[in-house]
């Protein structure tokens, strides 16, 4: 892999006095690349994602990003410095129109003008965010609505973005556009880090692919190289490798 934007550094992590969810986890990001989290329910997926969008800060451990160390920022200001974190379930206000949704993922720029290129920029890349911009966001499927959340965490032009199960509740057609838009961020020069339930087809997109097990990175490498791992196939993505 190239030059990793963003680590995730040995860290250790967990809740209150409980046992370590995460025991020495490592995971490298670059920009411009997709690493998928997999793993077993409760391996601690989502725990990665708090972790690196400074939500639950780490026991011990550490945050890298563009080589500078992150680890005490904390979640406002990592999110200032390019990090943010599209959350599993949904999260627009139903009431609120899509564009009253989106705008809010930019309440901390003062410049108008700034605001509205960058509402015409998500609404290009996002075209269905685009059609729908006076509706209330309720009124929206799933699958648009996840859009709506991928356009507002797009607003302070992030470099990593942290996408926590984006195709939970989604039909097979709608989580291929919801997958078909992450692979637009990559394109866009995103370091993407995406936990999925949906194993095998997120390995598809993705670049690299981790196994997560006993709270560290069990295996990595090539996505394919792990959807082509009968071992792997079996145990984690739900039966034999599909023949290529
Ligand atoms: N807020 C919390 N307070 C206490 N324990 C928690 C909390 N969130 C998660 N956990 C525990 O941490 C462990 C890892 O949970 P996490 O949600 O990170 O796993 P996951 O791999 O994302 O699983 P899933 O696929 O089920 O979402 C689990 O045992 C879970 O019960």
């Amino acid at each position: 892999m190239s030059d990793p934007l963003f680590s995730v550094r040995d860290v250790v992590a967990g809740y209150g006095r409980a046992a370590p969810v995460l025991r020495g986890l490592s995971v490298d990001v670059a920009a411009g690349s997709i690493v998928c989290l997999v793993g077993p329910n409760g391996a601690g997926k989502s725990t990665v994602l708090k972790v690196a969008s400074g939500l639950l800060p780490p026991r011990s451990g550490s945050l890298v990003l563009s080589g500078e160390d992150v680890t005490r920022l904390g979640p406002q200001r990592l999110l200032a410095r390019g990090v943010a974190h599209v959350l599993q379930g949904h999260s627009v206000f139903p009431e609120m129109t899509v564009e009253e949704n989106v705008r809010l993922g930019a309440y901390t720029v003062r410049d108008s003008s700034l605001v509205a290129s960058r509402c015409a920029r998500v609404r290009e890349i996002f075209p269905v965010v685009g059609e729908r911009w006076r509706s209330p966001a309720g009124l929206l499927s799933g699958g648009q609505q996840k859009q709506v959340e991928f356009a507002r965490a797009l607003m302070l032009e992030p470099a990593v973005i942290l996408l926590d199960e984006p195709s939970m509740g989604l039909d097979p057609k709608t989580t291929a556009v919801v997958f078909e838009q992450i692979g637009r961020m990559r394109s866009l020069g995103l370091a993407v880090l995406l936990v999925e339930q949906n194993a095998r087809r997120a390995l598809e997109l993705a670049d690299v692919g981790c196994v997560l097990d006993l709270g560290r990175v069990h295996i990595s490498g090539p996505a394919r190289s792990l959807l082509a791992d009968p071992k792997l196939a079996a145990l984690y993505l739900g039966g034999t490798p599909h023949p290529s």
